[in-house]
């Protein structure tokens, strides 16, 4: 181990928490998270740190348990120590057994040993209460993380050509069906709420694009707006958070937000979101069978859409959309990652491999995405790329000629 090296990232380390102190800036924030992991990691020994990686997935199967047995809602509401006991008799557990569960997730920072056998709440242990987290961990552990098992297989099976059809990704090869990743959630009600929860909860605590984008130059300043106009139609919105954080944002706007999504997600946000209260229209659409039914509304908008579709899927939605697009009002505004040709964060390359084994998905760097957007005779307008692992937006529009 190389002493120089680890205080030289220390003084590092020390250097990025000094520009989040003064600055505040989401990037500053993690750039010195990422300067204290890489300290950690040269602290490791290599051997320990495969070993500590291979075991992983255990502190995800602790978390399930965890939740599994209730043992979240009783800790974050404690406001003094709770005796094991007492969290044993939640479901009721072996004693032994939850004890063994949390001393792992202490380790992980999902509960504070405050004496043996005695445990306080933290930040982790309040979050996997809310609903969207509960979400990312459910559907990620149990549609995923088996699939994830069977790639090497599934890869080795087709001799590693990149996954690029849907209906041939890892997870049919794990789960022996013969529909999109999306349509078999369709008709297994528990994992779409689980997935739809899990898109509720992906943003984390990133910012909502209304708090960073040019909404209003970009797309609410323009003479043609009207009240009947459709303003922002969300395509494949889930359960359409992105629209009600648009909505607190942007309450007073003129113009409608329309939601379009499969019909059995369309069914299921109902009863999870008051969207009328909102202001919202749902439209049940499906968009490699149908043209865009919204005419000439100022903004299409896509999140976490188009990383699920290969080049050749991703222009089929496309032509399905262009007919529908004003020449010179209509935007389309895909917020996704927008990778850079090196250095990628790591939670853009974890989404990467997630929407691979599910749906044959890829996200894309700039280059990628212009490739797209001009195969199908469309127009980068702008990349407006963020800073930090947060997502970037496309925006895009016919071209003038169009
Ligand atoms: C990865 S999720 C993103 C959800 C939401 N935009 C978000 O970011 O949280 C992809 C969405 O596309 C929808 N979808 C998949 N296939 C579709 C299709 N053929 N037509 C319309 N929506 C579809 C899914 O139901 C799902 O809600």
């Amino acid at each position: 181990m190389d002493i120089q090296q680890l205080q030289n990232l220390l003084a590092e380390t020390k250097a990025s928490l000094d520009s989040f102190q003064s600055d505040g800036l989401e990037k500053s924030r993690i750039d010195a998270q990422e300067k204290a992991l890489q300290l950690a990691r040269a602290l490791e020994r290599p051997r320990d740190a495969i070993l500590k990686l291979a075991y992983a997935p255990s502190v995800v199967m602790a978390v399930k348990i965890a939740h599994d047995m209730e043992i979240f809602p009783v800790l974050a509401k404690a406001t003094s120590p709770v005796p094991l006991a007492d969290l044993a008799s939640v479901k009721p557990a072996d004693p032994l057994l939850v004890e063994r569960i949390l001393r792992l997730l202490a380790t992980n920072g999902f509960v504070q040993e405050f004496a043996p056998r005695e445990y306080l709440p933290t930040r982790l242990s309040k979050e996997m209460t809310e609903r969207a987290s509960i979400g990312v961990v459910e559907s990620l552990f149990l549609e995923f993380l088996p699939t994830f098992q069977k790639t090497p297989e599934y890869l080795r099976a087709t001799n590693y050509r990149n996954p690029d059809d849907p209906m041939l990704a890892a997870l049919q090869y794990t789960n022996d069906f013969k529909t999109d990743g999306f349509t078999w959630l369709c008709q297994n009600p528990e994992a779409l709420t689980r997935f739809n929860s899990f898109m509720e909860g992906q943003r984390a605590d990133r910012p909502h694009w209304g708090d960073w984008f040019p909404v209003q130059e970009q797309i609410l300043d323009h003479p043609d707006l009207e009240a009947d106009t459709p303003l922002l139609v969300d395509i494949g919105a889930g359960r359409g958070h992105d629209l009600i954080g648009f909505k607190k944002r942007f309450p007073d706007v003129r113009g409608k937000l329309i939601l379009e999504d499969l019909p059995a997600v369309i069914e299921e946000v109902q009863g999870a979101q008051d969207l009328a209260v909102a202001g919202i229209d749902t439209v049940s659409y499906d968009f490699f069978k149908q043209v865009q039914p919204v005419q000439g509304a100022r903004a299409y908008y896509f999140k976490n859409v188009l990383h699920d579709w290969s080049d050749e899927k991703a222009a089929i939605i496309f032509n399905n959309l262009k007919p529908a697009m004003k020449p010179g009002f209509s935007k389309i505004i895909a917020e996704e990652y927008i990778l850079p040709d090196q250095n990628a964060r790591s939670l853009p390359c974890m989404t990467d491999m997630a929407v691979m084994v599910f749906c044959s998905g890829l996200e894309r760097t700039q280059q990628r995405w212009t490739d797209l957007m001009t195969s199908v005779g469309l127009r980068v307008a702008k990349f407006w790329v963020r800073e930090g692992d947060g997502l970037g937006i496309i925006e895009a529009e016919l071209p003038e000629s169009a």
